[in-house]
């Protein structure tokens, strides 16, 4: 059966050239189930008198776009300059307040702090697409998304570099205690100590997690004179002088400094506590700029009062605020004071990625991809949907449509589609499938009018069906 979802988010492909003769364009995304009829003899009509160069994937001002947690300028050019509509809010947003405003939109960009959650996600019904400026995607139902025919795109590296560097800058910072000292300077305290102050040379670093930004740290570590060991799920190969140890406890066991950069999973969930503290060396230190839930906050608390460690760096939080402002006031954790009274603990709100450098790089690099997505449906570096590109489509094939079929990976599926294809002239197809659901690209050309609008419902009417969008 088609929900009002469907059809909203499959006449986003049909849009077309409705703008190019309609008075009123806009209406006809949010055109009810039973004004659909009308909205696609417009577009339909005005296609058949198109010009090739009026024609384009649809009326790009129609597409609503919203922008959450202050993405970067470079992102919103990209995406303005197409002639989206889009809005632009520089903290996250009360579930309640997401819900209400994702129903609205064809395009969410988040970073790190947005959940969207399958509650949430379930009222998105216009939804097409979901941009995460930043590397992680725990933030997302994945799963559900790509179910429901929501493709997601991240920036897999683009503040990688931005976090080693936090991340080497935090290691010399406590094994100097600098924190220490520049608060007892600024309260007026002359304290000069040597004592448990070390250089980092010939110093062990244990790296947690070897991907995009622990194999980056483990090059300007060992420029740094020190010796890289590095634990991983996978076997990686090692860069430069760097040892893989086959277990997390080896490398607790051999490391000075433990620094994590595992993604955020049920396994990686207090990967470091109580056992692990008891595992690593006497005075050695922590650092954490991977995900909060990934160390137990109050065994580290108990690890650092008995000096067993010796100074932790901590980047995330369990619970992170949508907004800059009060964090540790009126905070629900029983263990941020505790924390707060530590000695030689840096304390930082999520910045591992923020530096000039990075956000740039990764409004490109996302804005990109959803623009690719949004007008050609190419899912190239998707982290929910199989990746199918093919070339772009050109302005003077106004004989050609391209179908995109997304459905669920059941047998019987492409012999299907290919029947109701097999009536006209199809260039070139792409499929392909991960997990439970697959998406199919045809490009097909000498189609009119009626031929698009029949290969349309055709598809919609099967029952592996997740979404169809047809651009022309
Ligand atoms: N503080 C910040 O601002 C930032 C934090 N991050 C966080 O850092 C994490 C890592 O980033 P990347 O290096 O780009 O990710 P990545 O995906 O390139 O590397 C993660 C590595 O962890 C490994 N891994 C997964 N589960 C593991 C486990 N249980 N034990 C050991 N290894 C495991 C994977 O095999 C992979 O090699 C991200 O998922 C994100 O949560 C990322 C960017 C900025
Ligand atoms: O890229 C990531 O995964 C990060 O943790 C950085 O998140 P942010 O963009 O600063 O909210």
């Amino acid at each position: 059966m088609t929900t009002p979802r469907d059809i909203a988010r499959s006449s986003l492909g049909n849009a077309v050239s409705y703008s190019l003769e309609a008075a009123s364009p806009t209406t006809a995304f949010y055109s009810p189930p039973a004004s659909q009829g009308s909205f696609m003899a417009g577009s339909l009509t005005s296609r058949t008198a198109a010009t090739a160069k009026q024609l384009k994937p649809f009326n790009a001002g129609d597409i609503k776009i919203l922008l959450l947690e202050n993405v970067n300028q470079t992102g919103r050019d990209i995406l303005a300059a197409q002639g989206y509509q889009v809005e632009f809010l520089k903290t996250s947003l009360p579930e309640d307040q997401l819900i209400e405003k994702i129903r609205e939109v064809h395009v969410i960009g988040i970073r790190s702090k947005t959940k969207l959650t399958a509650k949430v996600l379930q009222e998105a019904k216009n939804l097409l697409v979901v941009g995460c400026f930043c590397i992680g995607t725990n933030q997302v139902d994945l799963d559900y998304a790509a179910k429901h025919g929501i493709a997601v795109f991240n920036s897999p590296f683009a503040n990688s570099r931005s976090v080693a560097e936090l991340v080497i800058a935090e290691i010399i910072t406590l094994a100097r205690q600098l924190g220490d000292r520049s608060l007892e300077m600024h309260r007026g305290t002359w304290n000069k100590v040597s004592a448990k102050c070390w250089e980092i040379r010939g110093k062990t670093l244990g790296i947690v997690g070897y991907g995009h930004i622990g194999s980056q740290l483990s090059v300007l570590a060992e420029a740094m004179g020190m010796s890289v060991i590095y634990y991983d799920v996978l076997t990686l190969m090692a860069i430069g002088s760097a040892r893989q140890v086959p277990t997390l406890e080896k490398l607790l066991e051999e490391a000075d400094f433990v620094t994590l950069h595992v993604p955020e999973t049920p396994e990686t969930k207090n990967l470091i506590s109580t056992k692990e503290f008891e595992s690593m060396k006497t005075g050695s230190y922590l650092i954490n700029a991977s995900r909060g839930t990934v160390v137990d906050i109050p065994a580290l608390i108990k690890a650092m009062r008995a000096g067993k460690v010796a100074g932790a760096a901590l980047d995330v939080f369990p619970h992170e605020p949508a907004a800059n402002g009060d964090y540790f006031v009126n905070n629900l954790n029983t263990w941020a004071e505790d924390l707060r009274g530590l000695n030689n603990i840096i304390l930082t709100p999520h910045i591992g990625g923020s530096t000039e450098e990075a956000q740039r790089a990764i409004g490109v690099e996302v804005a990109d991809s959803l623009v690719r997505y949004i007008n050609q449906g190419i899912t190239l570096a998707s982290v929910n949907l199989p990746e199918v590109t093919m070339r772009s489509i050109t302005l003077d094939e106004h004989d050609h449509a391209r179908v995109i079929y997304i459905h669920r990976n059941v047998p019987g599926v492409l012999r299907k589609v290919n029947e109701i294809l097999a009536e006209h002239n199809v260039d070139k197809q792409i499929s392909d499938s991960k997990g439970d659901i697959a998406y199919l690209m045809a490009d097909v050309s000498d189609v009119k009018t009626q031929d698009i609008k029949d290969i349309r419902d055709s598809l919609d009417s099967l029952n592996s069906r997740i979404l169809t969008r047809v651009l022309y």
